[in-house]
């Protein structure tokens, strides 16, 4: 079976969902009700997922009642999964029926304790979720007083962080400069592309969290860069030198046992040449299938051999989104740039195994390979 569909022509169906994590009691519901009294965030539906049995948030948040889909059956990241399929639908369902107000995007708080991977795991599995919602971006909250301590406590957090397309620096108010700049640091080194949004009281411009995917909406065009956001992972590549021997508490916080940031890699893979479609699904089927589970995000823009047009790709863990042909090159640069987000993958290893599958389809082309994309099999 196919897990990486054949490229669709645009990649702008789907409403947009927005993922709201972050580790518990960091200020996740309270951003989403500023969020939702922000001018222009009427028409959004919420979905917010409840550990336990009692749907407190349910009360704590602001909006009205029709569009709220609560689900009650526990942890989102592992036992509801079927749930939050079965949400989406209905939720889409009833506002084509007009039993609900026309929404034109969802927010998904997750609980404290969510491993977020599986969840966009989720958002792509279900082939009629998938084609009627699009992840817009994964928002993660961190507390600025307690976050250092919660990374060192919890590798869920330091997931959470991780995988995060902006990253909310929350509790402004109550946090110490010093606090905040080792904060910084820790999250920066963790996830050099978020951005990262100061929040006190859930006062946040809507328009710095969302539309953060491939596709803008308010231009109707696709944003590479501002999705992929490349240069971040080089420019901290060339920063890690920089650094050393400024900052003692920056010392103190590396000689620390069991740091679970240690596990997580972010990095950018940069191919100069196109690369031959058939070792591209192999080596991404190989690399998904033996070690699927430690992805926790994939996207890029890929030169495909024999093909004018870039394709953007998406996936996490073993599964991967729809691959987008955009309609051209963004800029000059042809190169294909894949941002890679692991737990326990080494760029040595994606680099390793890349080059094997190059190899082997170099020796293949001279042999009338066919290099049409279908799109990846397994
Ligand atoms: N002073 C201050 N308190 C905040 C701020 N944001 C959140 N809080 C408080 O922190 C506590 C937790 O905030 P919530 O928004 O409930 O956090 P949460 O992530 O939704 O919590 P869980 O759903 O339990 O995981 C609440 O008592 C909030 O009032 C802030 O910016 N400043």
């Amino acid at each position: 079976m196919s897990n990486i569909p054949a490229p669709t022509p645009s990649g702008d169906a789907g409403i947009p969902v927005t993922l709201l994590t972050g580790f518990l009691g960091s200020g996740k519901t309270t951003v989403l009700n500023g969020l939702l009294r922000s001018p222009g965030m009427a028409r959004t539906a919420v979905i917010i997922n409840e550990f336990g049995e009692i749907g407190l948030d349910h009360d704590l948040v602001e909006s009205a009642k029709d569009e709220m889909v609560l689900l009650k059956s526990g942890c989102l990241c592992c036992t509801v999964k079927g749930d939050l399929i079965e949400a989406l639908r209905r939720l889409f369902l009833q506002r084509v029926r007009g039993e609900v107000p026309e929404f034109d995007r969802v927010v998904i708080e997750t609980t404290g304790l969510a491993d977020p991977a599986p969840i966009i795991h989720t958002l792509m599995s279900d082939p009629v979720v998938a084609a009627r919602y699009r992840l817009d971006g994964v928002v993660t909250t961190v507390d600025s007083v307690l976050g250092l301590a919660t990374l060192d406590a919890h590798a869920e957090a330091v997931k959470q962080a991780a995988v995060a397309d902006r990253l909310l620096l929350t509790k402004g108010d109550l946090a110490a400069p010093e606090t905040l700049a080792l904060l910084e640091r820790r999250l920066a080194a963790l996830n050099p592309a978020a951005p990262r949004i100061k929040v006190a009281h859930g006062v946040l411009d809507p328009v710095a969290i969302l539309n953060v995917g491939l596709y803008d909406p308010a231009t109707k065009t696709i944003d590479v860069a501002g999705w992929l956001r490349e240069e971040a992972y080089l420019q901290h590549h060339h920063g890690d030198d920089h650094d050393h021997g400024h900052d003692h508490h920056h010392h103190q916080h590396h000689e620390d046992v069991n740091r679970h940031d240690d596990h997580i890699r972010a990095f950018c893979f940069v191919v100069d040449e196109p690369i031959e479609p058939l070792a591209f699904e192999s080596w991404l089927n190989v690399l998904t299938s033996f070690r699927g589970e430690n992805l926790l995000r994939i996207k890029g823009i890929v030169n495909l051999a024999g093909h004018e047009r870039p394709v953007a790709i998406h996936g996490v863990q073993h599964l991967f989104h729809p691959a987008v042909e955009l309609p051209a090159w963004p800029g000059d640069d042809r190169r294909s740039r894949i941002v890679f987000i692991t737990r326990d993958i080494d760029e040595a290893v994606v680099a390793q195994t890349f080059a094997a599958f190059a190899q082997g389809a170099k020796a293949a082309s001279g042999a009338g390979y066919d290099r049409r994309f279908t799109g990846l099999s397994a």
